[in-house]
């Protein structure tokens, strides 16, 4: 049985007088991935942006609508966005670890959150790191600098450093558009390892990743919602002629 995690209705976003999002309604699944696609500008990054209110930061943004995560709207005034953001994690394009060692990079949001005892951090920097895929190649150097880190591994790294927190949605915003194939590929299986225990909502610009790794789809267009089904019909059976237009390369 699919349990809906996230829920939108109607919801509308504009960048000042100009509306970037119309209309979006759609229930996104607990512990499967979720790929959005569509053309540059179509939206996909503002709607992901949404769902921890990661475009609160931007002036002149306004939201209609509902926005519900296990059935609670994250845009009531009572709603902590610290603690929003700690359940809903955000991986980004471009791997940002900060200029630390990679322990420090992992242990740095539990610490933050008050954890103090060295045991359990140590515990918790080998869980994220070991969900992340990417414990043996960095255990015997966890004091080493993130940053001398290949592409592919400070990306893991941040996912993992998004895992630490212990988020039960993990937003990813075109996570592997960086990186080279064999990152790249290491990325895509450890997406679909994670979907056990997290949420994963994707943006991505390279359809055959979204049909190798989501279960389902929603293709975006001009701020709009086209079509949204299970990956495998949206690409060998779309509804939509604007959909089967873009996957099939006429546009986009
Ligand atoms: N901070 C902002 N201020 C004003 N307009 C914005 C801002 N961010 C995005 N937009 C506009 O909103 C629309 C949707 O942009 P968004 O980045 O969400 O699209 P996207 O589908 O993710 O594109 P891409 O695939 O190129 O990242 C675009 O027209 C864009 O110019």
């Amino acid at each position: 049985m699919t349990v809906e995690k996230i829920l939108t209705e109607n919801m509308d976003l504009y960048y000042g007088a100009k509306q970037a999002l119309k209309k979006i309604s759609i229930q996104i699944p607990e512990k499967k991935v979720t790929a959005f696609i569509g053309p540059s500008g179509c939206g996909k990054s503002t709607f992901l942006r949404s769902l921890n209110r990661m475009n609160d930061l931007i002036d002149g943004v306004k939201i209609e609508g509902n926005i519900l995560i296990d059935g609670i709207n994250i845009y009531d005034h009572n709603i902590d966005v610290v603690t929003l953001r700690k359940k809903v994690g955000m991986v980004f394009q471009k791997s940002n670890p900060f200029a630390k060692s990679i322990y420090e990079n992992i242990a740095y949001g539990p610490r933050i959150n008050g954890l103090k005892d060295k045991k359990q951090l140590d515990e918790i920097v080998e869980t994220a790191l070991k969900n992340a895929a990417i414990w043996d190649e960095v255990k015997d150097r966890l004091g080493d600098s993130a940053l001398g880190l290949s592409g592919g591994q400070q990306q893991r790294l941040c996912i993992a450093r998004t895992l630490a927190v212990n988020p039960e949605i993990v937003l990813m915003d075109e996570p592997a558009s960086a990186l080279d194939p064999l990152s790249t590929s290491k990325i895509e299986e450890l997406i679909v390892q994670l979907k056990e225990k997290y949420t994963i909502v994707i943006v991505t610009h390279n359809m055959q990743q979204a049909a190798r790794i989501s279960d389902n789809t929603a293709f975006f267009y001009l701020g709009e919602l086209i079509e949204y089904d299970k990956t495998k019909k949206l690409f060998t059976n779309p509804d939509k002629k604007q959909t089967e237009d873009y996957i099939t390369g006429r546009f986009g």
